[in-house]
């Protein structure tokens, strides 16, 4: 048997890290896919005794026994819950992490680990010690700030959940979930992301499994319904860096300085309240000029992420280069590298700006905004 699992990246319009302290945010699903497909062995099969993870895009391949994944994780050989989330305790984090060891993966992939631990608690919660082959391929950058990891924990929980249900008509292609396997999907994802993240507001997990546009404040989902053309370049700096280091350095500035950040945070929270208003207009107001507000908001939270501590040189270079264009940009995601957004007002042609950026080395595309969610296919 076979099932299939695609989930989306996405980009941050407005909110990353002020997020995480209870700010509000708006982010968007972008048409760049984590796929996730599940094989089972026949009984009869001879690698039925063990649980492998190919992830095709980087050519690795890892495989445990099911023999060592049950005696390194502590579970309850009777008890497999598939439709209550539970989060991975400390003791069992690091039994994963020995897993993990064992491999030897690359010193150059180590940034890997995180992910093959997530991929082993969620294996395991969600569908208990059985043998399978599970592969992995991206369309996303890693660790750049469009939801790798989101997109990784949403499509294999979403594949998990989709061969542990009875319910399986054969259609051949993508299907959307319904709500109350939707918001089942969105608490797994999160105890996955969880692992990665260290603290994560749940943002990501969320736009990845709900898709289209979303408002996002502690937990609480808005639906947006975009009311104008949304345009951005994506500029990926390459310069490599981890969500998990960057959230925490914000906390230990919060707690070096707690009223000063919490006025950042209720700043970004203007800032991502006003962008959905915008968005979601249906007023009078021309295109040009929402855009010209938007513009704003996105330089007004660009300075208050360099204020947290969170921007990079290679980010400014790209707000420099843009400038020149008349464009503005702003990081997405957790910063400190990794992408930059750029808005592209109606009528912009960007080839002078994506040559003069692909010129210092980055890399440009653009994604189209606000498309699908987490879909599978049997
Ligand atoms: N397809 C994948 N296979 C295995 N691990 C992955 C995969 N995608 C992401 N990861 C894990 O997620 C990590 C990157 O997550 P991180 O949160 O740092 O960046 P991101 O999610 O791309 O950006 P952001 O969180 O800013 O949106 C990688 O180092 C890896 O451990
Ligand atoms: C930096 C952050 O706000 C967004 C990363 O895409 C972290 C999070 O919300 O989990
Ligand atoms: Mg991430």
């Amino acid at each position: 048997m076979e099932v299939k699992a695609r989930a989306p990246g996405k980009i941050i319009l407005a909110g990353e890290h002020a997020v995480v302290h209870g700010s509000t945010a708006v982010a968007a699903a972008i048409d760049l896919y984590t796929y996730v497909t599940l094989h089972f062995p026949l009984q009869s099969a001879k690698n039925n005794d063990k649980l492998t993870l190919q992830l095709k895009d980087i050519s690795l391949e890892f495989s445990w026994s099911l023999d060592r994944l049950k005696e390194a994780i502590p579970h309850n050989s009777t008890t497999l819950c598939p439709s209550k989330p539970t989060s991975c305790s400390d003791q069992t984090l690091k039994s994963i992490a020995v897993l993990v060891e064992e491999q030897n993966i690359p010193e150059a992939k180590i940034w890997l680990s995180s992910g093959i631990s997530t991929f082993l608690w969620l294996y395991t919660s969600i569908l208990g010690f059985n043998p399978a082959t599970v592969v992995i391929n991206s369309e996303l950058p890693y660790g750049s700030g469009l939801g790798s990891s989101a997109a990784l924990s949403v499509a294999l929980t979403a594949a998990l959940l989709a061969s542990s249900s009875s319910d399986k008509a054969r259609s051949g292609g993508w299907l959307s979930l319904d709500e109350t396997n939707l918001e089942l999907l969105n608490k797994w994802a999160f105890e996955g992301e969880k692992i990665i993240h260290g603290k994560p507001s749940g943002i990501d997990n969320t736009v990845s499994s709900y898709g289209n546009m979303i408002k996002f404040c502690s937990g609480e989902i808005t639906r947006l319904q975009s009311n104008m053309p949304l345009r951005m370049l994506i500029t990926n700096t390459r310069v490599g860096r981890n969500t998990k280091a960057l959230v925490s350095g914000v906390s230990e500035r919060k707690r070096r300085h707690p009223e000063a950040m919490n006025s950042l945070f209720n700043a970004v929270d203007s800032i991502s309240k006003e962008l959905a208003t915008i968005i979601q207009s249906k007023d009078e107001t021309s295109v040009t000029e929402k855009e010209e507000s938007i513009k704003e908001l996105m330089e007004m939270n660009q300075g208050l992420l360099q204020s947290m501590g969170v921007s990079h040189s290679s980010i400014e270079t790209v707000i420099q280069t843009t400038a020149k264009h008349k464009l503005t940009s702003k990081l997405t995601g957790a910063g400190g590298g990794g992408c930059v957004l750029t808005l592209l007002p109606t009528g912009t042609v960007v080839d002078k700006v994506v040559e003069e950026l692909e010129a210092s080395g980055f890399q440009c595309f653009t994604a189209s905004i606000g498309g699908n969610g987490a879909q599978i296919c049997y």
